[in-house]
């Protein structure tokens, strides 16, 4: 029986940073749809592989490929592209533009790829409430709590219909209860819309949402079985 083929695939990334290797021959597949965690001690290399696999770093070597086409070949341009319409990145910190409220966080990606304003704003305020975050839409991201600035991050990420979310640590800095509320409106929205999702993680509660996990060792992945 032939396996399905993976929607992103990485395969003996190496990358070092100055004089320290982050990574040592990693190899991930991510299927769509998929909720893939990688886990592993501090500095085992995995916000490198997240970058490495959402084309914002090139490897030393190895090979990423997506949906049938290797980053490595791409020009800077088409890669660009790609980031902004395939994949949406969210991070610990959610990396909301202070100044901005609520609504137009959310907004900003699909002002970014063309949408009119008045569309891109009602297509915000719909994601906001998908992910909770209603009658907050003005609120910059200084007046809310941690968890609402998460999951407007969340929702920022998934406006554009990405094909895959990275999210590096997206409940580090929370508190256990916004960490469900947040991991529980990332799987529901994934879920929803058939996004895979690539979930960075040292906490095995937020890891146990994933349909399967993977740990990094030293810069090397290394399986542990299907969670869920
Ligand atoms: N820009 C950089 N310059 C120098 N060293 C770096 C850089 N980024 C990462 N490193 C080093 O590479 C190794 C892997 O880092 P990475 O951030 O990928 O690990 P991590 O598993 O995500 O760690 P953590 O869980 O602490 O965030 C670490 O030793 C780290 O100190």
């Amino acid at each position: 029986m032939s396996r399905p083929v993976p929607l992103l695939s990485a395969s003996g990334l190496a990358k070092t940073h100055g004089r320290t290797p982050a990574l040592r021959g990693a190899s991930v597949d991510l299927h769509g749809g998929e909720i893939l965690a990688v886990t592993g001690a501090s500095g085992s290399g995995k916000s490198t592989l997240l970058h490495c696999l959402a084309g914002i770093v090139r490897p030393d070597e190895g090979s990423v490929s997506y949906d049938g086409r290797r980053l490595e070949d791409l020009p800077e341009k088409r890669l660009s592209e790609l980031r902004r319409t395939e994949f949406g990145v969210v991070f610990q910190f959610g990396q909301l533009i202070p100044e901005l409220t609520a609504l137009d966080n959310v907004a900003l990606p699909l002002l970014l790829a063309g949408t009119d304003r008045a569309r891109a704003r009602v297509r915000a305020g719909e994601w906001l409430e998908r992910f909770g975050v209603r009658g907050q839409e003005d609120l910059r991201p200084g007046e809310m709590s941690g968890g609402q600035a998460q999951r407007t991050a969340l929702a920022r990420a998934l406006v554009t219909g990405p094909k895959v979310v990275f999210a590096d640590e997206p409940t580090g800095a929370l508190d256990s209860l916004a960490a469900e509320q947040v991991m529980t409106a990332l799987v529901h929205t994934a879920r929803e819309s058939g996004t895979a999702v690539l979930l960075i993680t040292h906490d095995a509660q937020v890891a146990a949402y994933a349909d399967r996990e993977v740990q990094l060792r030293d810069g090397v992945v290394t399986p542990l079985g299907v969670t869920a």
